[in-house]
């Protein structure tokens, strides 16, 4: 279950506000599979760190149903100093979830071999995306928060992460950020459109995707007076 209640978000910028979240309100009851589209800068990120609870919304209240998840393959959730085993120590110290048996997983999910046990700072960007990946699918969230994530690591390494994803959406509930509507088919039933401060919920997929089209041709620019 996803609630927003009159949800204003605006970032101050020079010569006004930027507009993301416009008064919205919006109800989607029961699991979801909500793919989200919009042009670059719409807002999309900015929309799943609300979600997230990372970024505090201006006026209004957003409202979710059940443990929600950090953006999955987010790396910022991670200690540089910390190597990712101590990293995981923490986050399960968050979520109540057993050190070992959740350490173990992670180590053989993401085969790091002895960079488990070493400082993130030292991975490289594919060895640091591959313990983002297995860290969100190591924890049982209602929600999962996706933010265009799917392509890291190679063939092998993918196809474990699309098994892993579906094994955890069994269950739960999906909002998947995409630009790509072969993506957003793939994983959703259901999609919403960010523009201009809007965000209109489509039962139809395709209804959303003729919508999202119609969003790339209008101007670019929407810029509230200071
Ligand atoms: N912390 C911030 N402070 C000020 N402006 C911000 C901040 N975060 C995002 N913005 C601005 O808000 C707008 C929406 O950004 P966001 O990253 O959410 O868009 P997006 O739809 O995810 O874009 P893209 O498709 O290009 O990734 C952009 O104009 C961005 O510059």
């Amino acid at each position: 279950m996803m609630r927003f209640e009159r949800v204003t978000k605006t970032f101050r910028r020079r010569g006004g506000h930027q507009v993301i979240l416009d008064d919205v309100s919006i109800d989607l009851p029961g699991r979801m599979r909500l793919g989200i589209l919009g042009r670059n800068g719409a807002g999309k990120s900015t929309l799943l760190k609300l979600l997230a609870g990372s970024e505090p919304v201006d006026a209004g209240r957003i409202v979710m149903e059940g443990a929600v998840s950090f953006p999955v393959g987010f790396t910022g959730t991670f200690h540089p100093m910390l190597t990712a085993r101590q990293n995981l120590h923490f986050l399960c110290t968050v979520y109540g979830m057993d050190h070992a048996e959740t350490a173990g997983w992670v180590e053989e999910f993401t085969e790091l071999g002895p960079y488990f046990d070493m400082p993130v700072a030292t991975y490289s960007s594919g060895m640091f995306a591959r313990m983002a990946m297995a860290s969100s699918f190591a924890f049982d969230f209602d929600i999962y928060l996706v933010d265009e994530a799917f392509e890291v690591g190679d063939t092998a390494f993918r196809a474990k992460c699309a098994a892993a994803f579906d094994a955890r959406l069994h269950d739960a509930s999906l909002i998947l950020v995409s630009q790509n509507m072969d993506t957003i088919r793939r994983h959703c039933d259901c999609a919403a459109v960010m523009h201009q401060g809007r965000l209109d919920v489509f039962d139809r997929l395709d209804d959303a995707f003729d919508y999202y089209e119609a969003t790339l041709l209008a101007p670019a620019e929407q810029r509230a007076p200071e």
